[in-house]
């Protein structure tokens, strides 16, 4: 089943989550696809409760490692499953790039993630500035070999999110997208030594301006099993029409 899955950022406070909630709720109600919202710590509550009723799965946007303690500003798994969270964003570009977030920690967290129950959704991708040098795969490769280590694979999606493309309008080619997927799947396969079966039953997803008029395109892709969208998700017409693409 393919994973469409909206990430909000810094968007949307109580009420607009409600509204938002009451219009894409019905578009979407009929979706054999996993539909989820990774929505800001402050819209969790409210959303929990009113998504019960309906097949859209509930997400946060990262996690801490420890279950409790004097970690200032954080918030921990008990807190989220607590919520009815099931997924989390983890190691997004822009949590590694303005927060300092690094592999080890990104590795913390998968892991406290996965030992509570949730499903974590671990970004990986380059910047434009790596990919003009040739090191789009070592990058991502180094990612995954440091942010997987003790790491399960069957409570686990990965999203390949090119920095580039993210927020720019500038989506990767279908092509490309998928050849890249390709690649960390073969990776992961090999540094989890696992078969064809195991690493084929890993969701992975590709992210970064992911919008109504390409994600017919990017789904055709074989390697591609679903997406993880920004700005597009913003709005609950064109989110709904993601997730219902052909
Ligand atoms: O970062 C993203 C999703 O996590 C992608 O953002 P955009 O869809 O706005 O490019």
């Amino acid at each position: 089943m393919a994973v469409i899955a909206g990430n909000w950022k810094m968007y949307k406070n109580q009420g607009e989550a409600v509204a938002y909630l009451h219009e894409f709720a019905p578009l979407v109600a009929g979706s054999d696809r996993e539909v989820v919202l990774c929505v800001p710590f402050t819209a969790l509550a409210v959303l929990s409760d009113k998504l019960a009723t309906t097949n859209i799965a509930l997400g946060a946007q990262n996690v801490h490692w420890e279950p409790a303690g004097a970690y200032t500003g954080e918030i921990s798994p008990p807190m989220l499953t607590d919520l009815g969270v099931q997924y989390v964003t983890i190691g997004h570009s822009e949590r590694r790039q303005y927060f300092g977030e690094t592999d080890e920690q990104v590795n913390l967290r998968l892991k406290a993630a996965q030992s509570h129950g949730l499903t974590p959704i671990l970004c990986v991708g380059e910047t434009a500035e790596q990919r003009q040098q040739g090191l789009t795969e070592a990058h991502i490769l180094a990612q995954l070999a440091q942010g997987l280590v003790g790491v399960k694979l069957t409570q686990l999606i990965i999203a390949y999110e090119p920095i580039w493309a993210i927020g720019s309008g500038n989506t990767c080619q279908p092509e490309e997208a998928n050849r890249v997927i390709g690649l960390i799947r073969k990776e992961v396969a090999f540094l989890q030594q696992v078969d064809s079966q195991v690493i084929n039953n890993v969701h992975i997803l590709y992210g970064g301006s992911v919008k109504p008029d390409n994600i017919d395109d990017l789904m055709a892709m074989p390697e591609i099993n679903g997406v993880l969208v920004g700005t597009a998700s913003l709005d609950p017409q064109g989110f709904a029409r993601i997730v219902n693409y052909r």
